[in-house]
């Protein structure tokens, strides 16, 4: 069994400095870069087991993978093997992750599908965002669950574009949509608040078209598409996820905005959820985020099950 908690490392480890003619991929967030000193994952998911074979996921063969992902573990067992094979090289994974990617990644993603399927129902849309997707956690592993819903994925990260880029055409993905910015342009390139569009202004015009130009993925076709692009915006989604992102005193104003009213944030999160939530009230409700709660998430049976931070947004 392996402990998890997503809560996040500090923001300055994790944020890319995203302006243009900056490369993104040279900032340690996630993998190869700080590979020596373990993932940003490792380090936000917290200790593993010392004592496990490093070479063989923990998982592999286990009825629990059938049981728990039904259709989908055929797409997942070759993200499953992409992830094995190229993961550390490209800077996916960690070195210590290769044997837990079944229950600590791909479970744990899927972990928040009962909770999506239920805001989404209540919302009356099936467009769900996933903020800051790294290799693919969650938002990957949802879409690969969940074909009839519609998956926008934000990640600012050219190199892990390519990467998402690749496993959406490898596990024909229909349902996902890629953009590459970071979330909070997104936010204010879409907002109708004149305080965030103030702040657009302010920040110049120049910087801002440059950073559209990087433009968005269109899942399963592997170009550039500004459709894609035009999807993603303020109150678009019935739902937004995330996992290993930032605090919440962080994430209320980098998913909230992207939550339409009546919807929800469902936020994987670590064993620290309730403090977070009791840190973050104030960004939260100016967000216009109510009711948030921790509820247990279950991974599989036999497996520690994670937690998911609930938040309605009126
Ligand atoms: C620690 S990684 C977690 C990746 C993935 N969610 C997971 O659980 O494995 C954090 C990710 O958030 C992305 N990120 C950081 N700042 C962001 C921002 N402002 N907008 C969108 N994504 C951001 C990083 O590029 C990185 O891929």
């Amino acid at each position: 069994m392996v402990e998890v908690d997503a809560q996040m490392p500090p923001m300055s480890e994790a944020v890319p400095p995203a302006t243009v003619g900056e490369k993104p991929d040279t900032v340690a967030v996630a993998g190869s870069e700080n590979a020596h000193q373990g993932s940003a994952e490792d380090q936000a998911l917290g200790p593993v087991d010392q004592g496990r074979d490093e070479s063989r996921d923990q998982l592999e063969g286990s009825p629990v993978l059938q049981e728990v992902l039904g259709p989908a573990l055929e797409p997942l067992q070759r993200f499953h093997h992409k992830l094995v094979s190229e993961g550390l090289t490209r800077g996916i994974i960690g070195p210590r992750d290769a044997s837990i990617i079944w229950e600590r990644h791909i479970l744990n993603s899927a972990a928040a599908r009962p909770f999506l399927e239920q805001a989404c129902q209540e919302a009356g849309s099936r467009r769900v965002a996933d903020v800051g997707s790294g290799g693919g956690f969650p938002g990957i592993v949802l879409a690969a669950c969940m074909p009839d819903y519609d998956f926008t994925l934000i990640e600012p990260m050219e190199r892990r574009i390519e990467w998402l880029n690749e496993v959406v055409d490898e596990l024909s993905l229909r349902n996902v949509h890629l953009v590459r910015k970071r979330v909070e342009d997104i936010i204010s390139d879409s907002s109708q608040d004149p305080v965030a569009a103030g702040k657009r202004r302010k920040g110049g015009r120049k910087k801002s078209r440059a950073r559209e130009a990087q433009g968005s993925f269109a899942g399963n076709s592997g170009q550039l598409s500004a459709q894609a692009g035009a999807r993603a915006g303020a109150g678009q989604f019935a739902a937004v996820t995330c996992r290993a992102v930032a605090p919440l005193t962080k994430l209320a104003a980098w998913t909230l905005p992207l939550v339409q009213v009546g919807g929800q944030l469902v936020a994987l999160k670590g064993r620290s959820a309730q403090a977070e939530i009791d840190k973050a009230q104030k960004e939260l409700r100016k967000c216009g985020g109510r009711e948030p709660r921790v509820v247990d998430a279950p991974v599989g049976p036999g497996l520690e099950p994670t937690h998911v931070v609930l938040v309605n947004k009126v």
